[in-house]
């Protein structure tokens, strides 16, 4: 076996790498240096050095960041810099776990006794670039400071804390582009008053600064004169933040549970921390009280507050021009629930057998912190973690009326079953919103619905069209928005105002979009309120430690010849990729492996060709967008519960929202162009807790593979992987070939798939059919071979079938074109009735 690990120093491994930062320039800037690099036949060192380059480029340095700059320092060779003269080491400096650079980077050091409290305190202010084992790698910016003053944090507590925990005084433009970049944040803010939307401040300079900007101008309504009021905001610190009595029964039993960890900095946790690190001498006493003032809410109730009602269908462009860009006035969304008169109280609590994770609390007391008023924003947790009983938790601590947008039918379903899961509560409240599901819900109500189905359409459904009409007449409590990183797309960001609600939650594993508008959550959602660190997740065994394997695959010489004479043909040269014969065995050998193992595991595939005949050669079952909701659910059921039901084919559907906590091995034969979100979602099937593992700690309990086709465009894709261990061959597979032949082990088998990919005969592709919004998949009959025993049939027909007859129905079908060509073909075709 020939294997080789790629640098693991490098940025932590999928979630976060340098480009999730950058905004679409930085990211243009990136393409057009990797192809410079490219075209002059750049090495590996070559590729690695572009990235730094890059990252030197980024957003994070760009001038409205504020933070300071390394210019007037001088570089070495290599390009590091040395500020050993320009910054002291405190005489304690090895007890101190941080060390901030002038430009704004912060380095962590993991193995430190104060590494949890430390880490909890920049994930608050800062933003994380690289997270590997020992030392990691986090930057200030502008947005991480807006996240701060949106959690209460103060500028002068960021700087005391800061130089609390460095090894060398804080550097002097650090302290001042702090100041300069907060001094305006958290002093205004957007709430909903009776279906209105109004902008609030204490400030007098800042309700001038606004009015004076035309966009917000043009957005105030104009009779509504700016509303001035002695006393200002109720006061936070005479709100006790009472929570509910079983949430909070909930974190405490939490708390107890885990004190272990040590998530709150107790004076006697870090002595003991200190104390337990024989190499290091005690923390120092200036940090101990880190912790004391970072969650207080600083309420200013003395002052007179200024407001003023803007439009509706202006809040988006209201929320733009502030951001920390433009006026640098970010609005902040909170929502004082437990003082809400009018919205009605949901009987709901959580179950007490419901025991949230360090985590699962830690993002919570970041939404709500001390003063029980709930924050808009955005919790970042790894796929797998959790992010469901999260947002379960936030709803029924707010207990008011709920939306839940969800990115599929499946994990509509998921939500609903969580909330009867972990709460006491009238099931008949919990109600989805789906193509099979549109009841009218009663007034106080949790609903869980898609963003297709809310986003706009030409031909509704009447029922479609009263639900809606519902939803949006109504002010919503809170809406929880999973999967958050889709609500920029143009057809869903504006449900955030149509549909009124007083707080929002935005939940994901990967604040990332390969179009650079993920900055736009930031004014849209909200902050983001808290980021856990997928590596200490896996070493505290909440989620599984996988192994991820990159399997290069040699392409038969057949399937090779036709790569090279496809040229330009990029989709056949994909498709001939994806169904490279020695990929689909090495894919059926590692199902024997697995399944020998007693693994649950699923196949991965964008590929509905490969995906459909791969699995039913196989004798598999299979998912994609064609498989009607209900034998979903059936299949998916019957692969949770049945344990001789071991493996089981996912289209793309499948990437994210499947909560499938028994499968352990993933086998990925095609990727979207190697999506980083897209792994790292698909990960996430196999990174839930393992029930009754047996593995001792260190050891792998899942194993991911990328089955990738070697010498061809996918090697481009998996350079983007950082992590993969790689392997060019397996052991075991042409033993295990002899006893067992593979279904594509033989030429005329072989041969066959070529002259089908040739011929664009494929259910799933071409002309062959057409896919909905949804993902759904119109398939036209087809003939000859033995590849599909029973996918496709054609038949013979009469006129009479047409209008309905024989369970037939008429589908049209628009066929994918090339541009250029002559634009749109209609089929007219007859498919299967579902029912
Ligand atoms: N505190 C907890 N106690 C017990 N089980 C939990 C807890 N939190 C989450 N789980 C379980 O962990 C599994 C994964 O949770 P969930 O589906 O919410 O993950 P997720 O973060 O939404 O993942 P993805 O992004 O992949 O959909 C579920 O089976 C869930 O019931």
């Amino acid at each position: 076996m020939a294997s080789s690990k790629r640098s693991s120093s490098q940025a932590e491994a999928i979630d976060h790498d340098e480009e999730d930062f950058k905004t679409p320039s930085a990211v243009q800037k990136t393409k057009r240096t990797k192809r410079t690099k490219r075209a002059s036949n750049a090495t590996a060192n070559d590729e690695e050095e572009t990235e730094r380059i890059d990252f030197e480029d980024s957003d994070l340095t760009r001038p409205d960041m504020g933070i300071g700059n390394t210019s007037s320092f001088e570089t070495d060779e290599y390009g590091a810099i040395d500020m050993r003269h320009a910054l002291e080491l405190k005489p304690d400096h090895p007890n101190r776990p941080i060390l901030v650079t002038p430009d704004g980077q912060i380095f962590l050091e993991t193995f430190s006794p104060i590494y949890k409290q430390a880490y909890d305190f920049l994930i608050a202010i800062a933003e994380p670039i690289c997270r590997p084992e020992h030392i990691h790698e986090y930057r200030i910016t502008s947005y991480s400071l807006y996240a701060a003053a949106s959690v209460g944090i103060q500028t002068d507590d960021i700087m005391k804390y800061l130089d609390r925990l460095c090894k060398t005084d804080l550097p002097l433009p650090v302290r001042k582009d702090i100041r300069t970049c907060t001094e305006r944040y958290g002093k205004v803010k957007l709430v909903l008053r009776s279906n209105r939307y109004i902008v609030e401040t204490n400030d007098e300079k800042a309700i001038s600064d606004l009015l004076k900007n035309p966009v917000i101008r043009n957005a105030k309504i104009d009779d509504s004169e700016v509303q001035e009021q002695r006393g200002g905001a109720p006061s936070a610190d005479k709100f006790q933040f009472e929570g509910q009595a079983a949430a909070d029964a909930a974190r405490l039993r939490t708390s107890q549970a885990h004190q272990e960890d040590g998530d709150e900095l107790s004076d006697e946790a870090l002595v003991a921390a200190a104390d337990a690190t024989e190499e290091l001498a005690a923390v120092p006493k200036d940090i101990l009280d880190l912790y004391d003032r970072v969650d207080e809410f600083a309420a200013d109730t003395d002052k007179t507050l200024f407001s003023f009602e803007i439009k509706k269908e202006h809040v988006e462009s209201v929320q733009a021009e502030c951001a920390p860009s433009r006026l640098d006035y970010p609005l902040i969304g909170e929502y004082d629930f437990r003082r809400d008169q009018k919205l009605r109280d949901l009987k709901i609590d959580l179950k007490p057998t419901c025991i949230l994770r360090p985590y699962q609390e830690k993002s919570l007391s970041k939404m709500f912190g001390r003063t029980g008023q709930a924050r808009s924003g955005i919790i970042v947790l790894p796929c797998g973690a959790g992010k469901t009983l999260t947002g379960v938790t936030a709803v029924s601590t707010i207990k008011k009326r709920a939306i839940v947008l969800c990115t599929s039918t499946v994990a509509v379903e998921q939500w609903c079953s969580e909330f009867r899961r972990w709460c006491n509560v009238d099931p008949s409240i919990i109600r989805k919103f789906t193509r099979d599901d549109k009841e009218l819900p009663p007034e106080d109500c949790i609903i869980c619905c898609t963003y297709s189905m809310l986003a706009p359409k030409k031909n509704r459904s009447e029922e479609a069209a009263r639900v809606i009409n519902f939803l949006r007449k109504r002010e919503w409590g809170i809406m929880v928005l999973d999967e958050v990183q889709t609500v920029p797309a143009a057809k869903f960001r504006a449900l955030l105002t149509e549909i009124p609600s007083h707080c929002k939650l935005g939940l994901t594993a990967t604040l990332v979009r390969e179009d650079g508008k993920i900055d736009d959550l930031r004014f849209l959602v909200g902050p983001k309120l808290y980021e856990a660190n997928w590596m200490d997740l896996q070493a505290a065994g909440h989620i599984a430690r996988v192994q991820c394997i990159e399997v290069w695959c040699r392409m038969t010489e057949g399937f090779y010849e036709e790569y090279l004479r496809g040229k330009n043909r990029i989709h056949l040269k994909r498709q001939l990729c994806v169904c490279n014969p020695i990929k689909f065995m090495y894919c059926e050998y590692l199902i024997r492996l697995h399944e020998a193992r007693q693994d649950k595991i699923i196949v991965f595939s964008d590929d509905k060709f490969a995906l459909r005949t791969l699995a039913m050669q196989m004798g598999k079952e299979h998912i994609d967008g064609d498989v009607p909701d209900r034998q979903r659910h059936d299949i998916i059921n019957r692969y949770k519960t049945t344990p001789s039901f071991r493996t089981i084919f996912f289209s793309k559907i499948a990437d994210n929202a499947f909560d499938l906590p028994e499968a352990n091995v993933l086998i990925q034969i095609s990727s979207h162009g190697g999506s980083r979100r897209q792994e790292a979602q698909r990960l996430g099937r196999i990174l839930r807790k393992k029930k009754n593992d047996r593995t001792k700690p260190g050891e792998y309990n899942a194993y991911f593979y990328s089955l990738v086709s070697q010498d061809t465009l996918e090697m481009a894709y998996a350079t983007k992987r950082q992590r993969f261990l790689v392997m060019k061959y397996l052991p075991g597979f042409e033993d295990e070939g002899r006893t067992r032949p593979y279904a594509f082990g033989t030429e005329h088998k072989q041969t066959q798939l070529l002259s089908r990919i040739l011929a664009n005969k494929m259910p799933g592709y071409g002309v062959c059919c057409a896919q909905d919004e949804e993902g759904r998949t119109s398939i036209v009959g087809d003939d000859d071979d033995d590849l599909y025993p029973a996918a496709v049939q054609r038949r013979a027909t009469s006129l009479s079938s047409f209008s309905g007859a024989n369970n037939m129905v008429y589908q049209e079908i628009r066929a994918r074109t090339k541009k250029n060509e002559c634009g749109l073909i209609v089929l007219l075709c007859l498919a299967v009735c579902p029912e």
